[in-house]
């Protein structure tokens, strides 16, 4: 990662990348979310459709069993007496055959196994002898009974729901059967499709051993199912609901009731991609719902980044140019309205102040003599160069101590320190507002009166030599001083030259025989 990179991110940036990250992040969480709860939701509530709509088929199937078994059961007893009266026999037969939608046929077997009339007439199966186990099962049962599937021997493909005639002494006289072709339409069928959706749902049902008796894939039936959990469970006589995997490898959400009165099992099943073909929809319907408020707060993210982070910004930018004029200014101007940046303000403030005074004191202690208070010789240079610069008239006296080797040599070097010092104060007691006051070599100095005549000057020269010759000097006694005064005017001829004039003017007032002020003419 290039980290120089991140360093140069300024803090609107950085707080827009983070705000946006956290609101993407607890946007793009929160649908997640809620395509996770979605999408539980639709499995959920498909599992209880099927599972209710598996229970309603089932009892549904129950009670068309029940009313065939009920029919049957009127013709048993309507036949006891009349088992070896053959017109009797066909002519219930045929009666239950054709009143009811029941069955797709109905034979009267006797105990002999033979059957002893079956409609309708095109069987031709009357007075065949029944040999195969299952073909036997309702006379071995003798009692009411819904049969395993089995091919009839007309040839079909059937399941008999059959019912036993006794004597009323109990002595078994045979069964009267009606059969369910499974394999062309028949009530089982009728009941089902009549239930069945058309969102992808279907169901099928399987008889106690597993074997399909109701597909809506015709072929399908009289398939056996083996493996199956859903299948296991509902045999096993349990009402509920699963996902699964069927044979085809398709997921499945399958809601499953037992038939408890013939041992079946009812399985109403939906593909669960179909069920959740919705949801991709949904969840773009949510998307566009949140879109709106998820781009006003992003836009009031921006805002209040830029707004955060604005005081911080212009302060970076003021920090960068302290050199350059007004910047203090500048950041004062700064609106700083919360806590930290109102601190970092005053501490900029405060510390450019602090430095302002330290570059002026190192700039005063450079230009400043620091024995007597007045200008030094760099002073001095600066002070001429910002006249004649500003080309300001002005006026220069130089002075210097008379025979002050002598002061020296005879009180020694500290007292005439101290001389020096009196002088100093004489000057800057003389001094207007304005006036520069310098110590331009070790006992000579220099008063600069700006935009002053040469006569003015010439009184403050005067004054001062006759103020130094009047005060008494510790140790010294009198002192006494000469002076050299020149006028430059501000123009061409350069302020050098009025210094040298001073100087000269000086010399003459030292030939002269000194505390006196000599005028050089202008
Ligand atoms: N105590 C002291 N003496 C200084 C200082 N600077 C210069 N001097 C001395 O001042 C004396 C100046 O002497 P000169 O310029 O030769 O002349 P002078 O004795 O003043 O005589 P004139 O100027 O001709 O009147 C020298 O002896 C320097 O050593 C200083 O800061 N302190």
């Amino acid at each position: 990662m290039n980290f120089s990179c991140l360093l140069k991110l300024d803090l609107r940036r950085l707080i827009l990348f983070l705000a946006v990250i956290s609101v993407l992040v607890t946007l793009a969480n929160g649908f997640y979310a809620s395509y996770e709860v979605q999408r539980a939701l639709l499995i959920r509530d498909s599992l209880a459709a099927n599972r209710a709509y598996a229970a309603k088929l089932a009892e549904t199937t129950d009670i068309v069993l029940k009313a065939a078994q009920d029919q049957l059961a009127y013709s048993a007893d309507l036949l006891r007496d009349k088992m070896d009266d053959e017109q009797a026999l066909m002519a219930e037969a045929r009666r239950l055959h054709q009143q009811t939608d029941s069955f797709n046929s109905v034979v009267v077997v006797g105990a002999n196994a033979v059957i002893l009339a079956a409609s309708p007439d095109t069987l031709g199966v009357k007075g065949l002898r029944l040999s195969s186990p299952n073909a036997l099962q309702s006379l071995n049962a003798k009692r009411p009974l819904v049969t395993d599937p089995f091919v009839s021997p007309s040839g079909n493909y059937i399941l008999a729901i059959s019912h036993p005639v006794f004597t009323a002494d109990g002595n078994y006289l045979g069964y009267i059967s009606g059969s369910i072709y499974l394999r062309e339409r028949n009530i089982l069928a009728n009941v089902l499709e009549r239930h069945f959706h058309q969102d992808g749902s279907h169901l099928y049902v399987v008889d106690r051993n597993g074997t399909l008796i109701y597909h809506p894939e015709a072929e399908r039936v009289g398939e056996n199912i083996t493996g199956n959990p859903v299948i296991e469970a509902v045999l096993d006589g349990r009402l509920g609901a699963e996902t699964l995997r069927n044979s085809k490898g398709v997921d499945m959400l399958a809601g499953f009731a037992p038939v408890t009165r013939a041992g079946w099992g009812v399985v109403a099943q939906r593909p669960r991609a179909d069920t959740l073909a919705g949801l991709d929809g949904l969840m773009l319907e949510v998307f566009m719902r949140i879109l709106p408020l998820g781009l006003l707060t992003l836009s009031a993210i921006w805002l209040s980044a830029l707004f955060i982070s604005r005081p911080l910004w212009q302060l970076a930018q003021s920090a960068r140019v302290m050199d350059q004029p007004g910047a203090l200014g500048r950041i004062s101007a700064i609106r700083s309205w919360y806590f930290e940046a109102s601190r970092l303000k005053r501490a900029i403030l405060k510390g450019a102040g602090l430095m302002n005074d330290r570059i002026s004191q190192l700039h005063t202690d450079s230009h400043t003599d620091a024995p007597t208070g007045l200008l030094n010789r760099r002073g001095l240079e600066q002070a001429l160069e910002s006249l004649q610069l500003a080309g300001r008239p002005v006026a220069l006296i130089t002075l210097d101590i008379d025979h002050f080797k002598q002061v020296n040599d005879r009180f020694g070097h500290d007292v005439g320190d101290q001389a020096i010092g009196l002088l100093a104060q004489l000057m800057k007691s003389q001094a207007r507002k304005g006036d520069l006051l310098c110590r331009s070599g070790g006992e000579e100095f220099l008063l600069l009166l700006p935009d002053t005549e040469l006569a003015p000057a010439l009184e403050v020269a005067e004054r001062l030599r006759r103020q130094v010759a009047g005060q008494p000097v510790p140790v010294v006694g009198r002192m006494t001083i000469s002076l050299g005064l020149a006028r430059w005017a501000g123009d061409a001829g350069g302020i050098r030259q009025a210094l040298k004039r001073s100087d000269e003017a000086l010399y003459r007032a030292k030939a002269a025989g000194r505390n006196r002020t000599e005028c050089a003419p202008e």
